[in-house]
């Protein structure tokens, strides 16, 4: 699944033109010994914030409410990143004297900031004035303080703000009218005082981040939060179908492209993955075959693996069957899942690789039958190729990308001399599994030899009715 990260224009409501054109990188800023401060950084996406600005060699304050999960927290990023490289400080953002007292003990212990991220925030309709007070209010203190002490006329070195607005900041959720209004605030206060900060020449860029739902904290329970008009709440089921739900490290990966890329200020980013397969509908008017193909190779950076190469794999899978469904209204059609032979055997070095191709291998079996059980029309196949020459395989060269096994490397011997398969051998297994209509819940494997079924034994079936008594 392709996850579209795009910057928001709007013409008519940019207050001046950008210097730079938007969409095109200048120059990238370097991370390494840099000092950021996030805000709601204990857990969610500011946890998944400061784990990539650590992962990149910046030093992190983090600042939470929430005492006891900010130190968790940062004694996980201890461990994984250094001690000297993360501190905590608890800190309610809506209070000004935490904040500036925050603030301050950041530049005592890391001697100053380069990188703000405004990101705490609540969904709270009932009591709604905290929540201007922790999404909006706190989002502008903090821009201001940043500002203040980054700004170059007056001895600053620069640096980057990066707000959390939210795709509320742009459209409307109906059961949530206030969280919308101060995204739209954090949006507008954004664009605006980017201006601000180019025409004055501070040397200070703010970009605005705008993800659709994304899996936290932040969205259990929200019917409780929804206030007065919580009968409503049926309608956000509709945005979650229509938007999916977004992984924190794909969100993530947004928020480091507007901290280091020096071209972007005033950039409002927005993080959704049903772009493309919308589009793709008013393009060509449906959609019949889907392969959920995307696939990343990286035990260092083993959580991003899994969203992509598995936690996208199921949300391609039930986008696709939504629209193709016949029950409502769908005209059938078929879903491959590409695996890999690390789906169906062990693979020393690459261990949550092996698992991800598992449950890939697991879910599209299991969700084949549901479809056919539903009466669906939509057939669900998976191929397994083994070692197939493509770039993707340059991981297990790289030492970097083998994570707490790379010691084993040697084993493995001179990976040029690994037999590999081509991709048109393996495209023609893949059009077998699209075109044969009898496959449903097929698994493929692709070798040397060609192709060939998997026949899983009789013994390893689960048979539900003999289950149920
Ligand atoms: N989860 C979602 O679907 C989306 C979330 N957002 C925004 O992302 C930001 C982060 O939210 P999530 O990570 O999803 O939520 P979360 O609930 O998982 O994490 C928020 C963190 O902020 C902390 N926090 C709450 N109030 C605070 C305060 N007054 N001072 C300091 N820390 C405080 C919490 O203790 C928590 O650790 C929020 O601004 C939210 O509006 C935007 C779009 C979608
Ligand atoms: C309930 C979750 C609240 C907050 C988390 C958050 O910030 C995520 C927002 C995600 C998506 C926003 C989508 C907005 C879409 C709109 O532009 C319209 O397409 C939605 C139209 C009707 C929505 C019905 C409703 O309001 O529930």
């Amino acid at each position: 699944m392709n996850h579209r990260f795009r910057e928001q224009s709007d013409n008519q409501h940019t207050l001046r033109p950008s210097r730079t054109p938007p969409g095109l990188s200048t120059k990238i800023m370097a991370l390494i010994g840099k000092v950021a401060l996030v805000t709601g950084a204990g857990q969610g996406l500011g946890k998944g914030f400061s784990d990539i600005l650590l992962k990149n060699g910046a030093k992190v304050a983090l600042l939470d409410i929430n005492e006891n999960i900010g130190e968790n927290t940062r004694a996980d990023f201890g461990k994984g990143y250094g001690e000297d490289r993360v501190c905590f400080f608890t800190c309610d953002v809506a209070s000004v004297e935490q904040l500036e007292d925050a603030f301050q003990k950041t530049i005592e212990r890391f001697g100053r900031i380069n990188i703000m991220s405004n990101n705490a925030g609540i969904l709270n309709e009932t009591n709604w004035e905290k929540m201007v007070a922790v999404n909006l209010n706190a989002v502008i203190r903090g821009t201001y303080l940043a500002l203040q002490h980054m700004k170059k006329d007056t001895g600053g070195e620069g640096g980057v703000i990066v707000n959390t607005a939210s795709l509320a900041g742009l459209g409307f959720l109906l059961t949530v009218p206030v969280y919308t209004a101060t995204k739209h605030g954090v949006v507008g206060f954004t664009r605006a005082v980017a201006g601000a900060s180019e025409e004055s020449g501070y040397g200070v860029r703010i970009n605005a981040l705008c993800p659709g739902l994304v899996k936290t904290a932040l969205l259990d329970s929200t019917s409780e939060r929804h206030g007065q008009f919580a009968h409503l709440s049926h309608l956000s089921k509709e945005v979650v179908k229509k938007c999916g739900i977004l992984e924190v490290p794909v969100v993530a990966e947004g928020f480091l492209q507007l901290v280091m890329d020096e071209g972007k200020n005033g950039a409002v980013m927005k993080i959704t993955h049903e772009d493309a397969f919308q589009k793709t509908i008013e393009r060509f008017g449906r959609i019949h075959i889907m392969s959920n193909n995307a696939g990343i190779m990286d035990e260092t950076n083993w959580e991003k693996m899994v969203a992509i190469n598995l936690n996208a794999v199921i949300q391609g899978t039930y986008l696709a069957l939504q629209h193709m469904k016949k029950d409502t209204g769908g005209e059938g059609g078929v879903i491959v899942n590409i695996a890999s032979m690390a789906g169906l055997a062990p693979f020393l070095i690459f261990p949550v690789y092996a698992a991800a191709k598992h449950a890939v291998v697991g879910f599209s079996r299991s969700v084949a039958d549901a479809s056919m059980m539903s009466g669906y029309g939509v057939r669900i196949n998976t191929l397994c190729p083994t070692a197939v020459s493509t770039p993707l395989l340059g991981a297990v060269a790289d030492e970097k990308k083998n994570g707490p096994f790379s010691h084993l490397f040697n084993l493995i011997g001179d990976t040029a001399k690994l037999r590999k398969i081509e991709v048109p051998a393996v495209a023609e297994g893949f059009l077998q599994l699209v075109t044969d209509e009898d496959k449903n819940g097929a698994v493929m494997v692709v070798k040397e030899e060609g192709c060939s079924y998997v026949d899983f034994p009789k013994e390893f079936m689960l048979d539900l009715k003999a289950h149920i008594p």
